[in-house]
């Protein structure tokens, strides 16, 4: 069941200090995630994902919030105190990352580094720490959990170590989790075991669930919402449902063309987006997808689209939308009512001629 809104990033703009000047990491970017509500962060490599994700956490280094707002059970967190944040991070917020062996200790045992978190949230004796650890581990699925604590992380294949980092996130019971590509260094097998794993413990604590990934084929299997990035910006969002079955952004399209299906390997399918994301320091002018574009046309490659408030809540960022007869983009775009906050094509607010 999704609830009130948890998590709330509203027009959030990151930049980072390089060598060769200010880069703008995420620009504009909202989005909101329910409680107990899953909400995927899909684009390629380079689209800002982890930006954002770290952003939430208090735990950009280099970079700086320069503008919008990120709210947490309605608690602006944008400037936080680092003590606050820490707070935060220890007791309703947590993070599973992509690589958990750098994550881990290795000069540790995982049942004490699972202990070791439950005691910083909560003031037990060591003894009954190490024993909620166990179950920790069991309830993640690790096979003989009383021996396995007893491991160091390299005695652990992958998708173990990665059960471990789970533990330790849901050591405090947090109320929204973020997983940055927690499966990406796993095999597909064992992939598949951890997303159900995640499904089921996130059903069982009602846990929201904000997950970063590059795969939409991960997306359709987890997420009830999807926020689409490009280039730091989003460019379509809405419900799993609605933009797997009816993208409305060529972007989306084709990163949908992207999911390897049993009968075709991905290397055929990925040239469905040729290039790669634009280094943040060239960025094309117009629409930022407009070099990779199969639809491009003359208008996108000198003015940027605005996000679109489309019918039933959802966004996209196109000027196909102006030209709902190219087929693609939904005509009804054009006809029903929009969602607030946004531009919409209808009020005539899409801020150039
Ligand atoms: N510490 C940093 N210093 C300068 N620029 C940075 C830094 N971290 C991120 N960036 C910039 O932000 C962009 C977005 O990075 P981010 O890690 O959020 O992408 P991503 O979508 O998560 O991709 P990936 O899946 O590869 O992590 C990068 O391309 C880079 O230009």
């Amino acid at each position: 069941m999704v609830g009130d809104p948890l998590l709330e990033v509203s027009n959030l703009r990151v930049r980072f200090p390089t060598r060769h000047g200010e880069v703008e990491a995420v620009s504009d970017m909202s989005f909101t995630v329910a409680e107990g509500e899953t909400v995927a962060i899909v684009g390629e490599s380079g689209s800002g994902k982890s930006v954002t994700a770290l952003s939430v956490m208090g735990l950009l280094d280099a970079g700086r919030i320069e503008g919008g707002s990120i709210r947490f059970q309605g608690e602006k967190i944008t400037r936080a105190s680092p003590s606050r944040m820490r707070q935060l991070r220890g007791e309703q917020v947590a993070m599973v990352f992509q690589n958990p062996m750098a994550a881990l200790d290795p000069l540790y045992t995982v049942g004490n580094q699972v202990a070791e978190a439950i005691r910083i949230h909560r003031d037990i004796r060591p003894a009954e720490a190490k024993a909620r650890a166990v179950e920790l581990l069991r309830e993640v699925g690790l096979p003989d959990p009383e021996r396995r604590a007893r491991s160091y992380p390299h005695e652990l294949s992958g998708g173990q170590q990665q059960r471990v980092m789970i533990a330790i996130a849901l050591s405090c019971s947090p109320s929204l989790l973020i997983a940055d590509e927690p499966t990406t260094a796993l095999d597909v097998t064992v992939e598949a075991q951890i997303l159900r794993l995640m499904r089921e413990l996130q059903r069982d604590h009602g846990t929201a669930l904000l997950f970063i990934t590059h795969d939409m084929g991960v997306v359709a299997e987890m997420a009830d919402r999807v926020v689409v990035m490009y280039a730091g910006k989003v460019v379509e969002q809405g419900t799993v449902e609605q933009v797997l079955n009816d993208p409305q952004n060529p972007y989306t399209l084709a990163l949908l063309r992207s999911i390897p299906s049993p009968t075709i390997s991905r290397d055929t399918l990925m040239p469905a987006i040729k290039g790669s994301v634009p280094s943040l320091l060239e960025m094309p002018s117009g629409c930022r997808f407009h070099p990779r574009c199969p639809r491009a046309f003359e208008r996108c490659s000198v003015h940027e689209p605005p996000l679109l408030g489309l019918p039933r809540r959802r966004e996209s960022r196109c000027w196909l939308h102006e030209r709902p007869e190219s087929g693609l983009l939904g005509a009804q775009s054009r006809t029903e009512s929009t969602a607030g906050g946004v531009n919409s094509i209808e009020s005539g607010a899409t801020g150039v001629s």
